[in-house]
């Protein structure tokens, strides 16, 4: 039976054979957060760099955002226990969003927002051609979901994607890969995964909401969560509502007047 790893690299890849995500002469900033996944992603990618028949470089990069508690010291030792070229940036980003965020309501929105932007800057800093993020295929399937159910729009996210501001290209090479097995790859290797609820900021609720529906869906259908990863790869645009599809432009004249709550908000 193949091993963890050797399942999950053969899954980054067919990532990387169908999406283009790695390319010879790469140096890609790998973002690590501590967690389970950008451990898993790390490792993996050194291994894949063992196997793959052309070069590319790795440097691996924390955002210290001052969430109080955060071991850096952990994450540091590992880094350099394991020969990783790094970077840790320290920015108190945890102070500014407990200014701007009422209390009770989720940090990780404005969180992950100014996280992204210092993280652009330091990917053209190093001269990183790609700044590879852990998401996983669990991850692209809520979202996909969450897209529907809350957002009225029929999106998930892009294994390979050019940043806002044009001057990154993000990749996501755990895009098939299932967390479950990350998350026992992270026992098996055990790395130092530090959790994310340091600054106290709750799981985003319609997430939790999500995740309760597709356990539950699984109980009578083990194979949801594959179903809806072909789904994000088998479009139909002829048998969608997006008139800009046939050549239409409004927004919400494309949903053919189906907007979701949020959508009419930002009308
Ligand atoms: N502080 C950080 N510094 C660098 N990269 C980060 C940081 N936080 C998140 N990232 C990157 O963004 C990805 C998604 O972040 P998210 O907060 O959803 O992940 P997580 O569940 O906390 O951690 P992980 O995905 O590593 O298990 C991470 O996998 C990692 O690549």
């Amino acid at each position: 039976m193949a091993s963890l790893q050797q399942t999950l690299l053969r899954q980054i890849s067919r990532a990387n054979r169908r999406f283009g995500l790695i390319e010879p002469g790469d140096r890609i900033m790998v973002a690590i957060s501590g967690g389970k996944d950008s451990w898993a992603m790390l490792h993996l990618l050194r291994e894949y760099q063992r196997v793959v028949p052309f070069a590319f470089s790795c440097v691996a990069v924390n955002l210290d955002q001052g969430h109080p508690g955060f071991p850096v010291e952990v994450l540091r030792a590992y880094l350099e226990r394991e020969g990783h070229e790094h970077r840790i940036v320290h920015v108190d980003t945890y102070s500014v969003v407990k200014r701007e965020i009422p209390a009770g309501k989720a940090y990780c929105s404005l969180c992950s927002r100014l996280r992204r932007g210092i993280l652009y800057d330091v990917a053209v800093e190093l001269g990183c051609s790609k700044i590879a993020l852990g998401h996983h295929r669990d991850d692209l399937i809520e979202t996909l979901l969450l897209n529907q159910l809350y957002a009225g729009q029929l999106k998930a996210m892009a294994p390979r994607l050019r940043s806002d501001d044009g001057r990154n290209t993000l990749i996501r090479p755990l895009i098939l890969c299932e967390e479950r097995d990350l998350a026992a790859f992270a026992v098996e290797q055990q790395f130092p995964v530090v959790p994310c609820d340091l600054c106290g900021s709750q799981d985003n609720l319609r997430r939790v909401e999500v995740r309760r529906l597709l356990a539950h869906l699984e109980q009578t259908n083990p194979d949801v969560r594959r179903s809806l990863l072909a789904a994000a790869g088998n479009v139909k645009p002829s048998h969608l509502l997006d008139a800009r599809l046939q050549g239409g432009e409004d927004e919400v004249e494309a949903a053919g007047g189906l907007v979701a709550p949020q959508m009419l908000v930002r009308a």
